[in-house]
């Protein structure tokens, strides 16, 4: 009996030395991958204010920093990984969609479509999306290291009340913009009659995903209001998507 109880709390032990070895490693990794976000959009910042101070102009602007753009927001994928993992408390879905939604932008419509990287609207969605990621990239660090000055968390769960609807402004009207070209060149679209008997018109495929932001769009926006509400001020809520 007594030997029965002592293999259980040695078991026990091992379980939680497991554990804490995990969040260890765990946390060195976010601290890692937080660290490298911050940074590279800071450069992205650095870089676009600096081009915009020497030229005058925001034409030529996306092509200087396009290849650090896509590398950072592609590495963000991860983070859908992270939820999927369980080690950050996101839901999987919120942040699928948010990263998708961007990784589509970068690569099948702005760098994809050349004519629209010189969009006033391709500037818009940039801006915002690099002081949106610099203050919440910021916001996960200090927050690792239990140091989080208040207007970091002030900003985090503010600026996104204009910056979202912005950013989505943004990101719509260049695909708009980009709507004439790829009809025009009728790119990655496939018609009939082909082998596989398939066909696909990326034209209204960008129609769709226009569509898609009328009922995705809120409930990411309502999401970060919860999240605000929670963290800002203190109120306990029930995530049913989870
Ligand atoms: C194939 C075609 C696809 C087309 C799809 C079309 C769909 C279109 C609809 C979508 C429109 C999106 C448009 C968008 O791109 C526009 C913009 O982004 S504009 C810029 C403004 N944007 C924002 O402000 C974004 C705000 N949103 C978010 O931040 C996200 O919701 C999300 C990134 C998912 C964050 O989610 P959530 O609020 O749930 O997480 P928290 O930040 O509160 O974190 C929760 C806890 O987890 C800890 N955590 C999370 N990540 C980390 C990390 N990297 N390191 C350490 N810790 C982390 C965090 O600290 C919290 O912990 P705790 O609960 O203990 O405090």
């Amino acid at each position: 009996m007594a030997s029965g109880e002592e293999d259980g709390a040695l078991e026990e032990k091992e379980t939680n030395n497991k554990k804490r070895t995990k969040s260890i490693i765990a946390t060195a990794w976010l601290m890692f991958y937080n660290i490298a976000m911050t940074a590279g959009w800071l450069v992205l910042a650095v870089a676009m204010t600096r081009f915009y101070l020497q030229k005058g102009t925001h034409k030529g602007l996306y092509r200087s920093i396009a290849r650090t753009l896509k590398f950072f927001q592609t590495f963000a994928l991860l983070e859908v990984g992270h939820c999927a993992i369980g080690i950050v408390r996101t839901s999987v879905i919120v942040t699928g969609v948010q990263v998708c939604s961007r990784i589509f932008m970068v690569w099948f419509i702005t760098h994809s479509i050349r004519q629209v990287q010189n969009q006033e609207s391709v500037i818009l969605f940039l801006v915002v999306w690099t002081v949106t990621e610099i203050t919440r990239y910021s916001f996960y660090t200090f927050s690792l290291l239990n140091h989080l000055p208040y207007f970091i968390k002030w900003a985090r769960y503010n600026l996104f009340i204009v910056m979202y609807p912005l950013g989505v402004i943004g990101e719509l009207m260049t695909i708009y913009a980009a709507l004439p070209y790829v009809r025009k060149a009728g790119m990655y679209s496939l018609r009939l009659p082909n082998k596989y008997n398939v066909s696909f018109d990326y034209y209204y495929f960008l129609i769709i995903v226009m569509l898609s932001y009328i009922p995705l769009f809120p409930q990411l926006y309502f999401h970060m209001l919860r999240q605000r509400r929670k963290v800002l001020h203190g109120e306990v809520i029930v995530e049913k998507d989870e």
